[in-house]
């Protein structure tokens, strides 16, 4: 028997998830709800930054050296040593004109004039290939992680209960779009800063001490300190800003995507000023959040200003101690001078290092935002791929003989709504191939819900189901909703989704028969080819009713055992409607059908229906007069006064 959504130890969301404090993150059921979440610079951040490294440099077989940002960062991270290497022969120019010029002396003069040139010219170069390569490690971060995430996000069944069970995962398509993207750009800023400046620190700290005497250090680590400690506090509410801000930013967008979507209906009704008004509004919060993050940004930039600018002071109080106490009394005018020019230039560079790490503080609560962002979708998903279900779904003929007849059974199936609504309780029945059933019902009694459970969408509360299985590459099942999803690709591509034209073989010929045969003839000449491709042109190409159609040509295509149709006619009109179902019942499918049309009845042999009240009961052709109209009112409309006849 095969377990339901059992857990899958090859998910790559196991890559990410594997530390129990994320698991008590993802799960809310093994700790105490927090009372409110928190999105800082904290211990969970630094978590969180971990796991996502982790997934950056992980190779195809798990080690670090098949990792394909080794390369992008190994360079990236050689060229930052050169660059620095030539920054400190830059920086020394200044005190070697003073050394030569002082000393009058010509031909060292030319020089260090030539070697100057090279020198500046070797740091413009480098420079331009540092920022260039760190661009490209930004494409590979964002390359790595939205493929990762797409992985486990776009697969059976995840996308649909992220969005249906975690309310909390506010648009998760801006989080894989957007904030991965931002991540990127913001982990590029901070990598040099935060993996060489320690190296250099150490290094200008043994200079300044080697030029100053050990108070220059001494000044330089206390401003340091100082400085550090103020911008710590200042940066912790900024991370939760910046996480509300992508919020809104989210909100704001998906609003303009739903107008752009539903762009006819509101015409329709007139609701363009009801939609400004709500635009306005959702503007108007989105600019809110980015005003208060720009207000708390105010002290934080203040700080990081006073803290460069009063550097370059601190410098010459530092060279200052040693030549006020007569340490360089006896070196000649042009000596000094070179000594303060190399002392100012170390101390600044030192200070200058220290205040880029202040500066990366900014960026820091950048980053533990878009962390925060990525990281609870990746949290989310992996709380779906742990949910256990607790109903078992059996296929029991996985590896069976033809001969066995497949069928979908439900034993004492409880199933209830998102909201706890109990909408079908201890249903009990067997549906075999060849017995054609229609489910009926009035609205909102759980016809859908059904069939979101035989499709594996919807948990069950309770009960044991049976369903058949693939079989010599035939689909057991195939589901034919409502709302037809039509791909962005040619017709070709419409019709063998969700396999891709390409991985099918289906011929002009075979196209033609299909269209012919759900009365689509007319659409071969609304395309270029059969092979053209279109994108959202094709909700404009063809009507509600002939988009239903055009799904039917999938179901004649894909000749599934049992086709499952949840009102996939409704906009069909009633001629073409009882054709196709005549149709699916030649081609040897066998047909559930949640509809509300009583007029196709006579093509099915059991009848389903929903009293609303989590009563659920099952009729079949042979027990009851097809043909009468009382039918309709027993059947359709009234389905409990069946049982009083
Ligand atoms: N995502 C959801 N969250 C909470 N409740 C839901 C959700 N989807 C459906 N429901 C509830 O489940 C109930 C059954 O819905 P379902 O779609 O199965 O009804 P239905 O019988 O197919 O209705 P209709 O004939 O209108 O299509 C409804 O009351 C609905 O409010």
């Amino acid at each position: 028997m095969e377990q339901f959504q059992t857990a899958s130890s090859t998910s790559p969301v196991d890559d990410y998830m594997s530390d129990p404090l994320l698991e008590r993150q993802a799960h809310p059921s093994a700790a105490p709800p927090p009372q409110e979440k928190s999105h800082s610079f904290d211990r969970l951040f630094l978590k969180r930054l971990g796991r996502l490294l982790r997934l950056l440099f992980k190779g195809t077989d798990g080690s670090i050296l098949k990792s394909s940002i080794l390369l992008p960062y190994s360079i990236f991270l050689l060229l930052s040593c050169g660059v620095e290497v030539i920054v400190w022969f830059v920086g020394l120019i200044p005190s070697r004109f003073y050394a030569v010029l002082g000393s009058l002396d010509v031909e060292g003069y030319w020089k260090v004039l030539f070697q100057s040139l090279g020198f500046v010219f070797l740091v413009a170069v480098g420079k331009s290939l540092q920022t260039f390569s760190s661009k490209i490690l930004a494409l590979q971060i964002r390359r790595i992680l939205t493929e990762h995430i797409q992985a486990c996000y776009v697969k059976p069944k995840t996308i649909y209960r992220v969005l249906l069970f975690h309310e909390d995962i506010d648009n998760p398509d801006q989080r894989i779009t957007q904030d991965i993207d931002r991540f990127a750009e913001a982990a590029r800023d901070i990598v040099e800063p935060l993996v060489i400046t320690p190296a250099l620190i150490v290094y200008y700290t043994w200079k300044c001490w080697d030029v100053g005497g050990y108070l220059g250090p001494l000044f330089i680590y206390s401003y340091f300190i100082v400085g550090s400690v103020i911008s710590s506090y200042l940066i912790k509410p900024i991370v939760e800003l910046v996480f509300r801000k992508e919020s809104c930013e989210g909100d704001f967008r998906y609003l303009h995507v739903r107008l752009r979507e539903y762009a006819e209906s509101v015409a329709f009704s007139r609701g363009e000023k009801e939609e400004q008004i709500r635009a306005d509004r959702s503007l108007n919060t989105l600019l809110g959040a980015q005003r208060k993050v720009i207000n708390r940004e105010l002290p934080l930039e203040a700080v990081k200003q006073i803290h460069s600018y009063f550097g370059s002071i601190l410098s010459y109080i530092i060279i200052s101690i040693p030549i006020l106490a007569g340490k360089y009394d006896t070196s000649d005018p042009s000596k000094i001078s070179e000594i303060i020019s190399k002392n100012t230039f170390i101390s600044m560079y030192l200070l200058w290092k220290f205040s880029s790490i202040i500066e990366q503080a900014t960026k820091l609560s950048d980053l533990a935002g878009y962390t925060a962002r990525i990281s609870e979708l990746f949290e989310a998903i992996n709380v779906i791929d742990n949910d256990l279900e607790n109903v078992e779904i059996d296929y029991p003929y996985q590896d069976g003989s033809p001969e066995s007849e497949p069928f979908i059974a439900f034993d004492k199936v409880t199933i209830a709504s998102p909201s706890k609504k109990i909408l079908i309780s201890d249903f009990t029945a067997r549906f075999y191939t060849g017995n054609h059933v229609l489910i009926t019902g009035p609205n909102g009694s759980g016809k859908s819900s059904m069939l979101r459970v035989i499709a594996g969408l919807w948990p069950c509360t309770k009960g044991h189901i049976q369903l058949p299985s693939n079989h010599n590459g035939q689909k057991s099942m195939y589901f034919l909703p409502q709302s037809s999803y039509l791909t962005f690709g040619s017709l070709r591509d419409q019709i063998t989704y969700p396999n891709l034209a390409s991985n099918t073989e289906i011929s002009d010929e075979d196209i033609r028969a299909l269209l012919k045969k759900t009365r689509l003839s007319h659409v071969e000449d609304l395309v270029d080819s059969f092979d053209t491709q279109y994108g959202n042109e094709w909700y404009k190409m063809l009507s509600p009713g002939e988009q239903q159609r055009l799904a039917f040509c999938r179901a004649f295509y894909w000749k599934p055992t049992f086709l499952i149709m949840d009102e996939a006619t409704s906009a069909i009109d009633e001629s073409t409607q009882s054709h196709l179902l005549q149709m699916v019942h030649e081609s040897g499918s066998t047909m559930i059908c949640v509809s509300h049309n009583s007029s196709t009845r006579n093509l099915f042999d059991t009848f389903v229906t929903f009293n609303g009240n989590g009563e659920c009961r099952v009729s079949h052709s042979q027990d009851i007069d097809i043909n009468d109209d009382a039918l309709d009112k027993a059947v359709l409309r009234d389905p409990w006064s069946l049982s009083d006849e």
